[in-house]
Protein backbone atom coordinates (compact mmCIF):
# COMPACT_ATOMS: atom_id res chain seq x y z
CA UNK A 1 0.00 0.00 0.00
CA UNK A 2 1.44 3.65 -0.95
CA UNK A 3 1.65 5.52 2.18
CA UNK A 4 -0.13 8.57 2.73
CA UNK A 5 2.55 10.93 2.86
CA UNK A 6 3.78 9.85 -0.79
CA UNK A 7 0.95 11.29 -1.77
CA UNK A 8 0.28 14.46 -0.09
CA UNK A 9 2.97 14.78 3.05
CA UNK A 10 6.35 17.22 3.48
CA UNK A 11 8.71 16.94 0.36
CA UNK A 12 11.19 16.45 2.74
CA UNK A 13 11.11 15.19 6.22
CA UNK A 14 14.13 13.92 8.52
CA UNK A 15 13.56 12.96 12.15
CA UNK A 16 17.26 13.16 14.17
CA UNK A 17 19.06 12.21 11.01
CA UNK A 18 22.67 11.97 12.39
CA UNK A 19 25.89 11.06 10.62
CA UNK A 20 29.17 10.67 11.85
CA UNK A 21 32.45 10.08 10.33
CA UNK A 22 34.38 8.59 13.38
CA UNK A 23 34.94 11.00 15.57
CA UNK A 24 32.96 13.89 13.63
CA UNK A 25 29.64 14.69 14.08
CA UNK A 26 28.66 15.56 10.86
CA UNK A 27 25.53 15.95 11.19
CA UNK A 28 23.65 16.22 14.60
CA UNK A 29 20.37 15.16 14.97
CA UNK A 30 18.79 16.87 12.13
CA UNK A 31 14.94 17.24 12.16
CA UNK A 32 13.09 18.99 9.11
CA UNK A 33 9.56 19.00 7.42
CA UNK A 34 9.66 20.45 4.38
CA UNK A 35 6.12 21.76 2.43
CA UNK A 36 5.87 20.23 -1.20
CA UNK A 37 6.52 23.53 -3.66
CA UNK A 38 8.73 25.54 -1.06
CA UNK A 39 12.37 26.63 -1.74
CA UNK A 40 14.59 25.71 1.08
CA UNK A 41 17.54 27.54 1.33
CA UNK A 42 20.34 25.58 3.68
CA UNK A 43 22.91 27.81 4.64
CA UNK A 44 26.00 27.03 7.74
CA UNK A 45 29.97 27.59 7.31
CA UNK A 46 31.83 25.51 5.63
CA UNK A 47 32.03 22.05 7.28
CA UNK A 48 28.86 22.02 9.05
CA UNK A 49 27.08 19.60 7.38
CA UNK A 50 25.26 20.80 4.65
CA UNK A 51 26.57 18.36 1.76
CA UNK A 52 26.25 15.38 3.75
CA UNK A 53 22.75 16.34 4.62
CA UNK A 54 21.75 16.09 0.76
CA UNK A 55 24.04 13.28 0.65
CA UNK A 56 21.91 11.03 2.97
CA UNK A 57 18.61 12.58 1.43
CA UNK A 58 20.06 11.29 -1.70
CA UNK A 59 20.98 7.96 -0.80
CA UNK A 60 24.79 8.27 -1.68
CA UNK A 61 25.90 8.36 2.39
CA UNK A 62 23.85 6.30 4.79
CA UNK A 63 22.67 8.09 7.54
CA UNK A 64 24.65 7.26 10.90
CA UNK A 65 21.01 6.88 12.89
CA UNK A 66 17.63 8.88 12.91
CA UNK A 67 15.52 8.72 9.23
CA UNK A 68 14.31 10.52 6.35
CA UNK A 69 11.86 10.15 3.83
CA UNK A 70 11.47 12.39 0.70
CA UNK A 71 8.16 12.59 -1.39
CA UNK A 72 7.26 9.65 1.38
CA UNK A 73 10.08 7.40 0.12
CA UNK A 74 12.40 6.33 3.08
CA UNK A 75 16.09 7.46 1.74
CA UNK A 76 17.53 3.51 2.71
CA UNK A 77 15.23 2.68 -0.42
CA UNK A 78 17.48 3.83 -3.46
CA UNK A 79 15.71 2.10 -6.07
CA UNK A 80 12.33 4.53 -5.28
CA UNK A 81 14.14 7.31 -4.47
CA UNK A 82 16.14 7.60 -7.83
CA UNK A 83 13.04 8.67 -9.51
CA UNK A 84 11.82 11.30 -7.19
CA UNK A 85 15.08 13.37 -6.76
CA UNK A 86 17.31 15.39 -8.84
CA UNK A 87 21.03 15.81 -6.96
CA UNK A 88 23.40 19.01 -8.33
CA UNK A 89 26.57 18.08 -6.29
CA UNK A 90 28.93 21.37 -6.49
CA UNK A 91 30.85 19.88 -8.93
CA UNK A 92 28.98 17.54 -11.06
CA UNK A 93 29.95 14.51 -11.95
CA UNK A 94 30.15 14.22 -15.85
CA UNK A 95 32.17 11.78 -18.44
CA UNK A 96 35.22 14.07 -19.74
CA UNK A 97 34.84 11.90 -23.07
CA UNK A 98 31.28 12.46 -23.70
CA UNK A 99 29.92 15.48 -25.39
CA UNK A 100 27.40 17.71 -23.64
CA UNK A 101 24.76 16.11 -25.32
CA UNK A 102 25.64 12.02 -24.87
CA UNK A 103 26.11 12.67 -21.50
CA UNK A 104 22.80 14.53 -21.13
CA UNK A 105 21.06 11.67 -23.34
CA UNK A 106 23.13 8.46 -21.11
CA UNK A 107 21.70 10.66 -18.13
CA UNK A 108 18.30 10.54 -20.03
CA UNK A 109 18.15 7.22 -20.69
CA UNK A 110 19.17 5.78 -17.18
CA UNK A 111 16.08 7.71 -15.99
CA UNK A 112 14.14 5.61 -18.84
CA UNK A 113 12.85 8.90 -20.45
CA UNK A 114 11.48 8.27 -23.93
CA UNK A 115 13.43 9.21 -26.50
CA UNK A 116 11.91 11.75 -28.23
CA UNK A 117 11.07 13.25 -24.65
CA UNK A 118 14.75 13.49 -24.27
CA UNK A 119 15.77 15.39 -27.14
CA UNK A 120 13.39 17.50 -26.78
CA UNK A 121 13.92 18.23 -23.21
CA UNK A 122 17.71 18.18 -23.98
CA UNK A 123 17.31 20.73 -26.89
CA UNK A 124 15.38 22.94 -25.18
CA UNK A 125 17.72 23.32 -21.81
CA UNK A 126 21.12 23.72 -23.80
CA UNK A 127 19.63 26.44 -26.35
CA UNK A 128 18.08 28.14 -22.35
CA UNK A 129 21.33 27.74 -21.12
CA UNK A 130 23.12 29.56 -24.26
CA UNK A 131 24.86 25.64 -24.97
CA UNK A 132 23.02 24.98 -28.26
CA UNK A 133 26.43 25.90 -30.14
CA UNK A 134 28.51 24.03 -27.50
CA UNK A 135 26.35 20.58 -27.48
CA UNK A 136 28.50 18.66 -29.49
CA UNK A 137 31.73 19.72 -27.84
CA UNK A 138 33.52 17.01 -25.82
CA UNK A 139 32.88 17.79 -21.79
CA UNK A 140 36.76 17.68 -21.19
CA UNK A 141 36.90 21.53 -22.78
CA UNK A 142 34.28 22.90 -21.00
CA UNK A 143 35.04 25.68 -19.02
CA UNK A 144 33.85 25.52 -14.82
CA UNK A 145 30.70 27.63 -15.42
CA UNK A 146 30.15 25.30 -19.15
CA UNK A 147 29.99 22.26 -16.96
CA UNK A 148 28.24 23.59 -14.26
CA UNK A 149 25.11 23.72 -16.72
CA UNK A 150 25.01 20.60 -18.13
CA UNK A 151 25.40 19.28 -14.51
CA UNK A 152 21.92 21.46 -13.57
CA UNK A 153 19.86 20.44 -17.13
CA UNK A 154 21.25 16.61 -16.12
CA UNK A 155 19.93 17.33 -12.66
CA UNK A 156 15.86 18.71 -14.34
CA UNK A 157 15.96 16.28 -17.37
CA UNK A 158 13.90 14.19 -15.74
CA UNK A 159 11.55 16.48 -14.15
CA UNK A 160 11.86 15.16 -10.70
CA UNK A 161 9.78 16.36 -7.69
CA UNK A 162 12.68 17.05 -5.45
CA UNK A 163 15.79 19.01 -6.17
CA UNK A 164 18.79 19.43 -4.28
CA UNK A 165 21.19 21.63 -5.65
CA UNK A 166 24.43 22.67 -3.86
CA UNK A 167 26.38 26.09 -5.01
CA UNK A 168 23.80 25.93 -8.08
CA UNK A 169 24.80 29.19 -9.12
CA UNK A 170 28.67 29.66 -7.94
CA UNK A 171 30.81 30.00 -10.97
CA UNK A 172 28.31 31.00 -13.45
CA UNK A 173 28.29 34.55 -15.27
CA UNK A 174 25.91 36.97 -14.13
CA UNK A 175 23.17 35.75 -17.47
CA UNK A 176 23.53 32.36 -16.46
CA UNK A 177 23.02 32.50 -12.93
CA UNK A 178 20.13 35.15 -13.84
CA UNK A 179 18.79 31.81 -16.10
CA UNK A 180 19.28 29.44 -12.95
CA UNK A 181 17.49 31.58 -10.88
CA UNK A 182 14.52 32.25 -13.26
CA UNK A 183 14.25 28.21 -13.57
CA UNK A 184 14.34 27.77 -9.83
CA UNK A 185 11.68 30.13 -9.24
CA UNK A 186 9.67 28.51 -12.09
CA UNK A 187 9.87 25.08 -11.30
CA UNK A 188 9.22 25.61 -7.68
CA UNK A 189 6.01 27.81 -8.46
CA UNK A 190 4.64 24.63 -10.03
CA UNK A 191 5.02 21.54 -7.86
CA UNK A 192 9.36 21.24 -7.71
CA UNK A 193 10.39 21.37 -4.46
CA UNK A 194 13.68 23.12 -3.86
CA UNK A 195 16.62 22.42 -1.46
CA UNK A 196 19.22 24.79 -2.01
CA UNK A 197 22.81 24.90 -0.73
CA UNK A 198 24.58 28.19 -1.21
CA UNK A 199 27.53 30.54 0.25
CA UNK A 200 25.76 33.04 -1.93
CA UNK A 201 23.28 34.96 0.70
CA UNK A 202 21.48 36.95 -2.10
CA UNK A 203 20.39 33.94 -4.20
CA UNK A 204 18.85 32.49 -0.96
CA UNK A 205 16.88 35.51 -0.37
CA UNK A 206 15.35 36.17 -3.53
CA UNK A 207 14.32 32.90 -3.76
CA UNK A 208 13.87 30.37 -0.73
CA UNK A 209 10.53 30.41 1.29
CA UNK A 210 12.50 29.18 3.83
CA UNK A 211 16.21 29.78 5.08
CA UNK A 212 17.48 27.04 7.43
CA UNK A 213 20.76 27.40 8.85
CA UNK A 214 23.48 24.36 9.61
CA UNK A 215 26.47 24.90 12.25
CA UNK A 216 28.24 21.94 13.40
CA UNK A 217 25.55 20.01 12.27
CA UNK A 218 22.97 21.12 14.35
CA UNK A 219 19.56 24.05 12.86
CA UNK A 220 20.45 26.88 14.86
CA UNK A 221 17.77 29.02 12.98
CA UNK A 222 14.95 28.23 11.05
CA UNK A 223 12.73 30.59 9.23
CA UNK A 224 11.24 32.68 6.33
CA UNK A 225 13.93 35.17 5.22
CA UNK A 226 12.22 38.25 6.25
CA UNK A 227 11.64 37.02 9.55
CA UNK A 228 15.04 36.11 10.78
CA UNK A 229 16.27 39.26 9.15
CA UNK A 230 13.92 40.74 12.29
CA UNK A 231 15.58 38.62 14.67
CA UNK A 232 19.12 40.22 13.48
CA UNK A 233 17.81 44.09 13.89
CA UNK A 234 19.60 46.07 15.45
CA UNK A 235 17.31 49.02 15.25
CA UNK A 236 18.78 49.26 11.64
CA UNK A 237 16.98 46.75 8.89
CA UNK A 238 19.34 42.98 9.51
CA UNK A 239 20.24 41.21 6.56
CA UNK A 240 20.51 37.41 6.05
CA UNK A 241 24.38 38.08 6.42
CA UNK A 242 24.23 39.27 9.76
CA UNK A 243 21.83 36.59 10.95
CA UNK A 244 23.83 33.92 8.91
CA UNK A 245 27.27 35.80 11.51
CA UNK A 246 24.98 35.77 14.41
CA UNK A 247 23.83 32.29 14.84
CA UNK A 248 26.98 30.32 13.59
CA UNK A 249 29.62 32.53 15.81
CA UNK A 250 31.00 30.54 18.66
CA UNK A 251 31.16 32.55 21.54
CA UNK A 252 34.49 31.91 23.20
CA UNK A 253 35.14 30.14 26.95
CA UNK A 254 31.60 28.33 26.64
CA UNK A 255 32.05 24.76 27.64
CA UNK A 256 29.92 22.89 24.83
CA UNK A 257 33.01 25.25 22.63
CA UNK A 258 35.76 24.70 24.33
CA UNK A 259 34.88 20.86 24.25
CA UNK A 260 34.23 20.68 20.46
CA UNK A 261 30.49 19.41 20.98
CA UNK A 262 28.50 19.99 18.21
CA UNK A 263 25.62 21.74 19.73
CA UNK A 264 25.54 25.26 18.92
CA UNK A 265 22.15 25.40 19.92
CA UNK A 266 21.42 26.66 23.53
CA UNK A 267 25.21 27.94 24.03
CA UNK A 268 24.39 31.71 23.23
CA UNK A 269 20.92 33.58 23.54
CA UNK A 270 20.19 34.16 20.03
CA UNK A 271 21.50 31.25 18.94
CA UNK A 272 18.97 29.39 21.47
CA UNK A 273 16.25 31.63 20.77
CA UNK A 274 16.45 30.81 16.84
CA UNK A 275 16.29 27.46 17.80
CA UNK A 276 13.25 27.51 19.65
CA UNK A 277 11.73 29.51 16.80
CA UNK A 278 12.35 26.85 14.21
CA UNK A 279 10.47 24.29 16.43
CA UNK A 280 8.14 26.68 16.88
CA UNK A 281 7.19 26.95 13.44
CA UNK A 282 6.66 23.22 12.38
N1 LIG B 1 33.68 11.13 3.80
C1 LIG B 1 34.01 11.79 4.91
N2 LIG B 1 34.89 11.27 5.78
C2 LIG B 1 35.22 11.91 6.92
N3 LIG B 1 34.72 13.12 7.27
C3 LIG B 1 33.84 13.69 6.43
C4 LIG B 1 33.44 13.06 5.21
N4 LIG B 1 32.55 13.88 4.58
C5 LIG B 1 32.40 14.95 5.38
N5 LIG B 1 33.17 14.84 6.48
C6 LIG B 1 33.25 15.81 7.59
O1 LIG B 1 31.93 16.13 7.98
C7 LIG B 1 31.82 17.51 8.29
C8 LIG B 1 30.73 18.13 7.42
O2 LIG B 1 31.21 18.18 6.09
P1 LIG B 1 30.27 18.67 4.88
O3 LIG B 1 31.03 18.41 3.61
O4 LIG B 1 28.94 18.06 5.01
O5 LIG B 1 30.17 20.23 5.15
P2 LIG B 1 29.56 21.42 4.25
O6 LIG B 1 28.65 22.18 5.16
O7 LIG B 1 28.97 20.86 3.02
O8 LIG B 1 30.85 22.29 3.94
P3 LIG B 1 31.20 23.28 2.69
O9 LIG B 1 30.37 24.52 2.87
O10 LIG B 1 32.65 23.55 2.89
O11 LIG B 1 30.88 22.54 1.42
C9 LIG B 1 33.21 18.10 8.11
O12 LIG B 1 33.84 18.10 9.36
C10 LIG B 1 33.87 17.14 7.18
O13 LIG B 1 35.26 17.12 7.36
Amino acid sequence: MVPDDRLDGPAIETTDLTKRFGDVLAVDGLDLSIPRGDVYGFLGPNGSGKTTTMRMLTTLTRPTSGSARVMGVDVTDRRELISVVGYLPEEPPLFDELTAREQLRHVAALHDLPRERARERIDRYLDRFSLAGEADRRLEGFSTGMRKKVGLIATVLHDPPVLFLDEPTSGLDPRAARTVKDLIAELSGGETTVFLSTHILPVVDELADTVGVLHRGDLVAEGPPDRLKQRAERGEAGSLEDVFLEVTTDHAGEASAAAGESSAAGTSGPTGSDTSEADAQR
